[in-house]
């Protein structure tokens, strides 16, 4: 099958960081043989099974979303008001504790709903229900996940050894599947939340697999203070001392609380970051040093966290407040580039989630693209395109979205999933939940 898609303004976020200002590209299969300027020669246009004119659409990358815990989108707008610590053991875990399977995955389908439709083509997850059903339906609707089991060790040292031994195989199970759009991580949910010994298990389970690990990390100043009362030490530091940082390729969701010496330490050890500066926001847990990150080298990407703290999974709204932070917050205008910027939405994205893909648009590469309806007043003048992708672009200016060349939207519309469907399912769901947990 041979598409091609011509009259486009393809913004590659390659190496080069060049805009072909009017191109097109040829998709055989899976993947991008041609990404060109100027128009298509009759030859290619004679051997194209389909044809398709852009006028001027914008093509880019898609997006990736490297924190999260997709179920949560049914508890969007659930509590608005609490620090993490009392908004985890007041309001969400007791709701998480009557979620059925049936909640679970209506959860997800609005997540991925959410996600498709504002141009996020590969995410991470984090939970602990239902992960075999969440991987069969990721591959049935063709986005990219990196998918962990995740693991809280409040428990016995038995129910731990339990936990883990889920959690691997689910990873052993699910690596490289979907044609390797799905990979797996181990993921303890927290140094609060897991001994240390335990981290230790999973981080030589994760070693024996050849699997990076995901933790959520330094979030809040309460949970540091905590930490370093009972251990003398903050968490990252403990895990340094065991020697866990260079056993394995480590992805910290958050990293709000981190001291210079700690940024040092995880540009050494190559540990990346998600940064998820929304989640950071609503729950008062800070503001991540994003840009000290970038300066040591370090690999950030960005991530949405459970829409409950957020409260949307629209990558582009998290990408500007990231960066006019960062400018704000230092008192410097030139805190953050738009290049900058966008890798950490691209490529650094598809990094972080390891499923073997660039991030950015070039022949040779899996023909991952989005495009957008670039005719709204706020993308004019169209000069400075990556400017607007930054600081004007929405969600709702998607238009279209492929993965591994099959369309998952095109024109606004869902293919592999049902929209209407899905919206009933959410809100049944969760009236469901509500009149149970209140
Ligand atoms: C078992 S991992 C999934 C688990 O994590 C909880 N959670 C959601 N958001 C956050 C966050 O920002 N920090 C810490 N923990 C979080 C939630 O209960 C999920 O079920
Ligand atoms: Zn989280």
């Amino acid at each position: 099958m041979i598409t091609l898609i011509k009259n486009a303004r393809i913004i590659t976020l390659d190496e080069s960081f060049r805009i072909i200002w009017n191109g097109y590209i040829v998709v055989e299969d899976m993947t991008f043989t041609r990404v060109e300027e100027g128009e298509p020669d009759q030859q290619l246009i004679d051997v194209a099974d389909r044809i398709r004119d852009a006028r001027g659409e914008w093509l880019m990358p898609g997006l990736y979303n490297t924190h999260g815990h997709a179920a949560m989108t049914l508890m969007r707008g659930y509590e608005d008001n609490l620090p993490l610590d009392r908004w985890l053991k007041e309001k969400i875990w007791p709701f998480e504790g009557q979620l059925t399977r049936e909640a679970v995955a209506a959860g997800r389908a609005l997540a991925m709903s959410e996600m498709i439709s504002s141009g996020t083509i590969g995410f991470l997850e984090m939970y602990h229900l239902y992960m075999d059903d969440f991987a069969e339906e990721i591959e049935r609707v063709g986005m990219r996940a990196a998918l962990t089991r995740s693991v809280i060790g409040l428990c016995s040292r038995e129910e731990q050894d339990a936990k883990l031994e889920e959690s691997a195989s689910f990873a052993t199970r699910w690596s490289g599947a979907a044609y390797n759009r799905i990979q797996t991580m181990l993921a303890p949910h927290a140094p609060y939340t897991c001994p240390i010994d335990y981290i230790e298990r999973i981080v030589d389970k994760a070693e024996e697999l050849g699997l990076p690990v995901h933790m959520h990390l330094a979030e809040t100043k309460k949970e540091v203070d905590d930490y370093q009362k009972i251990h003398k030490m903050h968490p990252l530091d403990h895990l340094d001392e065991r020697g866990l940082l260079t056993r394995v390729p480590w992805l910290f969701a958050h990293g709000v609380h981190l001291e210079k010496h700690h940024l040092k330490r995880m540009s050494e050890t190559h540990a990346r970051v998600s940064h998820n500066p929304m989640s950071n926001l609503k729950l008062g847990s800070g503001m991540a040093p994003l840009t000290a990150m970038l300066d040591q080298g370090i690999s950030v990407s960005i991530g949405c966290d459970g829409v409950s703290a957020n409260n949307t999974l629209d990558l582009w709204e998290e990408l500007r407040i990231a960066v006019l932070l960062q400018k704000g917050l230092l008192q410097k205008a030139d805190a953050l580039s738009v290049e900058q910027a966008l890798r950490m939405i691209t490529s650094e994205g598809a990094s972080a989630l390891q499923t073997g893909h660039s991030g950015m648009i070039k022949a040779g590469e899996e023909a991952d693209f989005i495009m957008i309806d670039a005719t709204s007043p706020h993308l004019q003048p169209e000069q400075h395109i990556h400017s607007h992708l930054v600081y004007a672009a929405k969600g709702s200016d998607v238009t279209d979205v492929y993965v591994q060349g099959k369309a998952l939207m095109e024109n606004r519309e869902l293919l592999t999933l049902d929209k209407e469907r899905t919206r009933f399912e959410a809100n049944k769901e969760f009236a469901d939940i509500l009149s149970r947990v209140n």
